[in-house]
Order: structure tokens, then C-alpha cells, then sequence
């Protein structure tokens, strides 16, 4: 089988949220297709109602195909300091045409002011590997470790883009998608991400350095985070950027000319760039004149984060089959 799902950006695009179908009849929910998580968890009739604020909701006792897990939990925090927790369903979900009929659906019993405050998410659907699912007393399968099996090729892939729909495809590789070759790098997934390095990185038109970046591609985080030597350099090529104390992040003025930011993929001299104007990622006050980086550190993650303002500067594939990650300009 194939699939393909459009994507849609909020403002700024801190997030893409895609429709998913879950329950019989199917309930439509968009989700944030997560592959820095492993958990798909909804907003539902069992979430605190004091924090609900518009977003619709999953109700297992309208869907004639939805079984709870008796005694089975979850909790989950992100880095952002987020988190949410509750009950857990296997119900049918169907992603861009694509169905797995005995889904892990975790339902929502709370969740945290960041996720409350954002109408539109009506929750997270992680495409991260198994091992960081955080369902007890036993770990549940992503929808794509689920659907994986019966895809005319095991991966899925990327294709975001700035403040404009993008698109999910499940199973089949676009040709019209991408310019030029795929380059596929090998992807540890000992730490449960989509985890690969990049050999070095250039900024504007300067060398290459032999600096690598250890990261993980997450498209569920909405910024680049690098290393502390590649964002001082980054920023210390941009007129008037400063390490803005109160917001905890550097900003650059919006009118301010940004250099690109290229990086290696693998070692044949593949690279991908991201746009200067990418990084000037969305001003901070109604004036406009001031922007927040959408290069920040990757201060205390341990690894960089190749999150949407990187992504969406390239075609990616993640092949489950062999764990690789496929880069292409677009
Ligand atoms: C905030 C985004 N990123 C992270 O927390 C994160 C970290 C991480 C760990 C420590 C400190 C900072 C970041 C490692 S992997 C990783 N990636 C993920 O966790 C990907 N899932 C983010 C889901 C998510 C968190 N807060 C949201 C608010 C709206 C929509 C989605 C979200």
C-alpha cells in the first residue's frame, strides 16, 4: 500500500498539523506527526475539560471499534517542558489513505498549559522508533511500525515547506518531489530518534569547517538547534543579532540580511541549505522589527535537532526498512 497526506502549517510554522482518522465512524482529528516521538496521543472526552479550549476531541464511546487497554498508562514530557498523560484505546487510524486497523490510541486524561493554549493540535502522533514509546506496563507500536509491513517500500517521507501546505507519503518515493540525487546516510536509533551526522557545515559563503553535527531529524520541533560554536558563528555573521537574555534566545533584526546555512550529507559532498531568510524565523512584537533566531543552542540535549526551520529546506526520507535518512534539495 501507499499513502499521502497533506500538511498544514500554523503561523510562524511552529507546527504542521495533518487530518487522522481515528475510530469507526472516523472521528477527524489533526495531529502533529512527530518523529522526535513515539507515543500518539489525542485530546478526548476523558481530558480534564479546564483544559480543553477548542480542540476536538476523540471520543472512544461514539466508535463501535474501539477497545480500551485495561490498566494501561501513559505520561510523556518534552524538552520544551511540556507533557501529557492518560488512558489507552487500540482503535482504527487511517493516515493519507493509509489504515491500521488495532491502533495504540492514548488518550489524553490531562495535559500541560503549552499543548491547552493551541486550539488547532488536537494532539501528537509519533513516527519516532518503539523503544521511547512511553505506554506501561508494555510499549506500544508507532502507526508507522504498525503499517510499515504492508508499505510497497518501509518508509515514509517529508516534504515541508515555509508557510505553505506540505505533504506526508507513506510507502513511495515523488520523483517530482525533489531536485537532483537522494543522499541516505545511516540513522542510529539506539536513542529511540531519527539520529545521524553530519560531516560539517558552512555559513553563507564561507569553507566548510570539519565541525559534525550529531542531531536528530525531528519534525515535530519547530526550530534548528546546534551546537554553541555553529550558532555563535551563525549569529556573529548577522549585523545587529544579539543573545536576547529575557526571551532566552537570539534575535536578528527582520530586516536584517541573514546569511544561509549549508550543511554535509554524507561523504560524496551532498549538502542541503537552509535559507538566510528561514532564520530570520518570525518577529518577536507587533512592530516587526525585531526576530526570533530560528537557529538556537542545543544547550544541555545532547545532540543538535534538524527541526522544521531544517527540514523544510529538503525532501527527506526516513526508511524504516534499513534505518537510513534520504536528503534532496527541492
Ligand atoms: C520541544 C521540542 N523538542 C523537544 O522537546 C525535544 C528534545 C529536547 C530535550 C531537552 C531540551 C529541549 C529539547 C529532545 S528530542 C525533542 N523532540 C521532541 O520532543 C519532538 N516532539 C515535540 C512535541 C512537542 C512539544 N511541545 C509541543 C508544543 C506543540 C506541538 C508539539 C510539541
Amino acid at each position: 500500500s501507499t499513502g499521502s497526506a497533506q500538511t498544514n502549517p500554523e503561523k510562524n510554522d511552529v507546527e504542521y498539523l495533518t487530518p487522522v482518522s481515528i475510530g469507526t465512524p472516523g472521528q477527524v482529528l489533526n495531529l502533529d506527526l512527530d518523529t522526535g516521538s513515539s507515543d500518539l496521543w489525542v485530546f478526548s472526552s476523558l481530558t480534564t475539560s479546564s483544559q480543553v479550549n477548542g480542540q476536538t476531541l476523540y471520543d472512544p464511546t461514539k466508535s463501535t471499534t474501539a477497545n480500551q487497554l485495561q490498566g494501561y498508562t501513559w505520561q510523556i514530557s518534552y524538552g520544551d517542558g511540556s507533557s501529557s498523560s492518560g488512558d489507552v484505546y487500540t482503535d482504527t487510524v487511517t493516515v493519507g489513505g493509509v489504515t491500521f486497523s488495532a491502533q495504540a490510541v492514548q488518550v489524553a486524561k490531562t495535559v500541560s498549559s503549552e499543548f491547552t493554549s493551541d486550539p488547532a493540535n488536537h494532539g501528537l502522533l509519533g513516527m519516532g522508533f518503539g523503544s521511547i514509546n512511553t505506554v506501561e506496563p508494555v510499549a506500544q507500536k508507532t502507526f508507522f511500525d504498525n503499517i510499515m509491513p504492508d508499505l510497497d517500500l518501509p518508509l515514509f517521507t517529508a516534504d515541508l515547506k515555509r508557510s505553505a501546505p506540505g505533504r506526508y507519503n507513506f510507502g513511495y518515493i515523488d520523483p517530482s518531489a525533489y531536485k537532483g540525487e537522494i543522499t541516505y546516510v545511516p540513522v542510529d536509533n539506539d536513542s529511540g530518534f531519527w539520529a545521524w551526522t553530519s560531516p560539517a557545515y558552512a555559513i553563507g559563503s564561507r569553507n566548510f569547517g570539519n565541525t559534525t553535527l550529531k542531531g536528530i531529524a525531528d519534525t515535530g520541533a519547530s526550530l534548528f538547534l546546534l551546537p554553541s560554536a555553529a550558532v555563535s558563528e551563525y549569529y556573529g555573521a548577522v549585523f545587529g543579532a544579539k543573545y536576547d537574555r529575557s526571551q532566552g534566545a537570539f534575535t536578528v533584526p527582520c530586516d536584517a540580511s541573514a546569511p544561509d546555512f549549508t550543511f554535509v550529507v554524507g561523504d560524496h559532498g551532498a549538502t542541503i541549505t537552509v535559507p538566510g531568510n528561514y532564520i530570520k524565523y518570525a518577529p518577536i512584537d507587533d512592530a516587526g522589527k525585531t526576530c526570533f533566531g530560528g537557529i538556537q543552542l542545543d544547550t544541555g540535549i545532547g545532540f543538535s535537532i534538524f527541526g522544521d526551520v531544517a527540514l523544510k529546506s529538503a525532501f527527506v526520507v526516513f526508511n524504516g526498512g534499513n534505518r537510513t535518512i534520504g536528503w534532496a534539495t527541492k
